[in-house]
């Protein structure tokens, strides 16, 4: 179930990956009306979103951008995986997108903040027309972190999100439960550079989920294909 591609370098990747999920949002647009996507932070995506971004091809007013997950942090913060999104993709023919954040306020992802993310979220198209994940170098996807303190949650709740504190996860975050990332026209994982390979590898092996929780989405039943250059 997994398709597994490789290319020369980064901008090659961020091309193809973002004609990819191009191709998705507009078959979701022609068959419903509208497409959501929910695309990953951290430091892999950034030319992908730029890539992404500048299609012209898209109807942009016709998109809702949302994230996989979220650092508790508001969007000025560097840390911000929305503020990447902002600054990186909804510029240009994206800036018509509507941006739907994960982050609703304050120091911590208590019940009522989550609470007032997942009304921000009941307009979300379902289902999506593409889910990009990243993978960080301890196997965690989304915010599925090892030793999160809801993770067994956060891998089997409907959601939409949960919030989750790990030791390796710097801020509190917030993050779409599996089961909701799962109900996607299309899945990616976004990886680059030899060591997120290898650790790719680890997480095909045996071995629990909750040391790699990458290994959640590797094992569900459903295609996935993964973009990965040097
Ligand atoms: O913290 C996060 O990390 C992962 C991986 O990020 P990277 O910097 O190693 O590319 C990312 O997929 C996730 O969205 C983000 O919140």
């Amino acid at each position: 179930m997994l398709d597994r591609r490789s290319f020369a370098d980064r901008t090659t990747l961020a091309t193809q990956l973002a004609d990819a999920v191009a191709g998705h949002i507009n078959a979701a647009i022609a068959t419903r009306g509208e497409a959501a996507i929910a695309v990953s932070g951290g430091s892999t995506p950034a030319k992908f979103f730029s890539a992404l971004g500048k299609r012209k091809d898209v109807d942009w007013s016709k998109v809702v951008v949302t994230l996989v997950d979220e650092r508790w942090v508001d969007e000025l913060n560097e840390r911000s995986n929305a503020g990447l999104v902002n600054q990186k993709m909804l510029q240009g023919p994206a800036a018509s997108a509507r941006f739907l954040p994960l982050y609703s306020g304050g120091a911590e992802p208590d019940a009522t903040q989550i609470g007032r993310t997942a009304a921000g979220l009941e307009i979300l198209p379902r289902p999506f027309a593409a889910v990009v994940l990243g993978m960080g170098s301890d196997g965690h996807t989304a915010s599925f972190f090892p030793g999160g303190d809801t993770l067994a949650e956060a891998l089997s709740a409907s959601g939409p999100v949960i919030a989750i504190h790990a030791p390796g996860a710097g801020e509190p975050r917030v993050t779409f439960t599996l089961p909701r990332l799962l109900e996607t026209d299309a899945l990616f994982l976004h990886i680059e550079g030899e060591e997120k390979a290898a650790v790719l590898e680890k997480a095909l092996g045996d071995g629990p989920v909750e040391e790699m929780p990458v290994r959640a989405v590797l094992r569900a039943d459903r295609p996935m294909t993964v973009y990965w250059c040097p």
